[in-house]
C-alpha cells in the first residue's frame, strides 16, 4: 500500500486547530473541508490528461484536459460526509457513491447499512473518504465492497490514521493508495486514535 502523509505547513497548522476540543462544530466542519481540499489536491495528482485543441484570443492552441471516465468519490457515512464538500470543490464533476457503515461499539466490527454505488466502477478512479482510520475494519470492509463491484483504482483519503489500522489495511489491500494528514501515535483500549480528534462523526454532526 502506498502511503502519503502530507507535510505541508498549512496541513500541520489546520490539523493542530482541529485537535483542540474547544472549537465549535462550525469551525470543525470548516477545517475538515479545508484539509479535504488539500488531501484531494495530492490524491488527484495522477489523473490522466489529454491534449485538446481550442481557439484562444491569439489563435488556436493545445490545452491539457483531464480525460477518461469521471472519478467517483465514496463518502463513508456518517463522518465521510464531512469531507465531501472539500473533494467536490476540486473535482466538481465527480460521481458520488455512498456507503453507510458504523463500528460496533463493543467489538469494533463494521456494520454496513447503506450502499448506492455508481456504475462502471472498474473504469473510474475511486476516492474513498472517511476522516478516521482506527482499527481499519471500516475501510477494509468498504474496499472489499468496492472491489466486489469492480473497482480497480482506489485511493483512500483520511485525516488521521493509526499505525495499527494502516498495517491491517495494507495487509488486506496492498494495491491501494492512502493519503493522510497524520499518522498518529496509537489506538486506545476503546479503539480511539490517540491523540486523534475524538469522535469525528459526533464533532461534525454536533451529536456528542
Ligand atoms: O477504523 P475503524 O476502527 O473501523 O473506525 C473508523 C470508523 O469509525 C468512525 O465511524 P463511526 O462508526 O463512529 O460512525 P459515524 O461516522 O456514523 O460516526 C469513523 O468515521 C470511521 O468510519
Ligand atoms: O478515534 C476515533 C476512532 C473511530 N472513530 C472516530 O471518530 N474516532
Ligand atoms: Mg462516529
Amino acid at each position: 500500500m502506498q502511503i502519503s502523509q502530507l507535510s505541508h505547513p498549512l496541513v500541520r497548522h489546520k490539523l493542530g486547530l482541529l485537535r483542540n476540543k474547544n472549537i465549535s462544530t462550525q469551525k470543525f466542519r470548516q477545517l475538515v473541508t479545508e484539509l479535504s481540499i488539500m488531501l484531494t489536491y495530492e490524491a488527484s495528482r495522477h489523473l490522466p490528461t489529454e491534449y485538446q485543441s481550442i481557439s484562444t484570443w491569439c489563435g488556436d492552441t493545445e490545452i491539457e484536459a483531464i480525460c477518461g471516465k469521471k472519478p467517483t468519490v465514496v463518502p463513508v457515512l456518517r463522518a465521510g460526509m464531512g469531507m465531501l464538500d472539500g473533494v467536490l470543490t476540486l473535482v466538481p464533476n465527480a460521481r458520488i457513491s455512498v456507503i453507510g457503515m458504523y463500528r460496533n461499539h463493543k467489538t469494533f466490527e463494521p456494520v454496513i447499512y447503506f450502499e448506492k454505488l455508481v456504475k462502471a466502477l472498474e473504469q473510474r478512479m475511486v476516492y474513498v473518504i472517511d476522516p478516521m482510520l482506527a482499527t481499519g475494519g471500516t475501510l477494509i470492509a468498504t474496499i472489499d465492497t468496492l472491489k466486489q463491484h469492480g473497482a480497480k483504482q482506489i485511493a483512500v483519503l483520511v485525516l488521521v490514521a493509526s499505525p495499527e489500522g494502516l498495517e491491517r489495511l495494507a495487509k488486506h489491500h496492498p494495491d491501494i493508495q492512502l493519503f493522510t494528514a497524520s499518522i498518529d501515535e496509537h489506538l486506545d483500549q476503546n479503539g480511539y486514535i490517540v491523540p486523534g480528534l475524538g469522535d469525528a462523526g459526533d464533532r461534525l454532526f454536533g451529536t456528542q
